[in-house]
């Protein structure tokens, strides 16, 4: 496995681009450490694809170079990269058996038959599809044909990185959490550089120990799903990831003091910069009620299992609070708290304040 670059990355399908708003994936800067475990999620139209294509082979970037343990590999041909790859829908021979299927990348490469058997018989245990071995693909389900596709992307142990495409959007829902627990249980096993793409952050947040965010074609942040959840550098992660996501709430700075709707918000530490687009961002788990603080009226409360979410509205801004039960009526008035160590403060989508030391 290897260590994967990409420096100063950077792709147009134009032609001539002139501006940034022409080119699909604008200034990539990111290493992928041997044996990682990495999701890329966005938004449909981010760049992912076109980011897991540059790293295939498939598309030459405009600009940048790819580089796998140090080997500049940005002319080689996908075929010559060697890289595993489980795509959306799953990719198996029909009239095989699934243990000839597994076989086929190994027996494709001229790999001895007792290694073949050795590995297909760890990568079946590993599935748990030891009992389907002798079927045939075609008398498979569609969950376990992709859990066959996964197995296949797997089998070889010469490869640079795994990449996984979308790998679930054919998996039953009620199935989806199962399959998503044992590629982070496979991931552990094999210790394989590993890229996971998609849009689904609990996909992203269950597999990747690094989540790299992407929007609009550029990364506003790597990190583990605890940093991405506690302290967006950015809006768009705030209230991508979480569920619901981050309170983006309008604000001013006035000599000093940060004000949401006229009311004083103390943030979590100094503010940095000045002027631009301020928002304060505070999730909703750290929003509670309370006796005194920034009024607000109640416009709906959901019960979702374990916790209640109020949909509050302070003057016309909506701000979700997420309590354990919510002792409180549609069209109550109430007010609001914002728990100060969490929330931060941003500026034209940045983050803008220090943690307090
Ligand atoms: N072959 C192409 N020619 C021109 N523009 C393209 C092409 N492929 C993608 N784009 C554009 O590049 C941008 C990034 O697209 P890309 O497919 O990489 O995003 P994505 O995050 O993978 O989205 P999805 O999840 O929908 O596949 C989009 O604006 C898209 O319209």
């Amino acid at each position: 496995m290897a260590k994967i670059t990409l420096s100063d990355l950077r792709h147009s399908y134009l032609p001539n681009p002139s501006g940034p708003e022409d080119y699909a994936l604008k200034e990539i800067d990111l290493d992928w450490e041997d044996g990682g475990a990495y999701a890329l999620l966005g938004p449909s139209g981010c760049g992912k694809s076109t980011l897991l294509n540059i790293i295939s082979g498939l598309l030459q970037p405009s600009e940048g170079r790819i580089l796998f343990d140090g080997k500049d590999v940005t002319d080689l041909p996908p075929d010559q990269r060697n890289i595993a790859q489980v795509f959306q829908f799953p990719v198996i021979y029909d009239t095989m058996t699934v243990r000839d299927n597994l076989a086929f990348p190994l027996r494709n490469r001229g790999v001895a038959e007792t290694r073949i058997n050795e590995r297909v018989s760890e990568i079946a245990t590993m599935l748990e599809v030891e009992e389907m071995l002798d079927i045939r693909a075609s008398h498979l389900t569609p969950d376990n044909k992709q859990k066959i596709s996964m197995g296949r992307g797997l089998v070889r142990d010469d490869v640079n990185v795994v990449m996984f495409d979308e790998p679930l959007t054919v998996i039953d829902p009620h199935l989806k959490w199962k399959l998503r627990s044992k590629l982070k249980e496979l991931h552990q096993r094999v210790r394989a550089t590993m890229i996971y793409v998609t849009h689904d952050q609990t996909e992203a947040l269950t597999f990747a120990d690094q989540v790299v965010v992407m929007q609009d074609g550029e990364i506003v942040q790597i990190g583990t799903p605890v940093e991405l959840f506690e302290r967006p550098q950015h809006t768009f992660v705030g209230h991508f990831i979480g569920s619901p996501g981050m309170n983006i709430l309008p604000a001013e700075q006035d000599q000093g003091i940060i004000r949401f709707h006229g009311e004083a918000v103390a943030i979590e530490g100094a503010v940095t910069g000045e002027g631009g687009k301020t928002e304060l961002g505070v999730r909703p788990e750290f929003v509670t009620l309370a006796e005194a603080g920034i009024p607000a009226r109640v416009r709906k409360v959901s019960d979702v299992g374990r916790h209640a979410v109020i949909e509050t509205v302070v003057g016309d801004t909506p701000v979700r609070a997420v309590v354990d039960d919510a002792d409180v009526e549609q069209g109550a008035e109430v007010h609001l708290a914002f728990r100060p160590d969490q929330t931060r403060l941003y500026r034209d989508g940045w983050i803008s304040s220090e943690v307090s030391s």
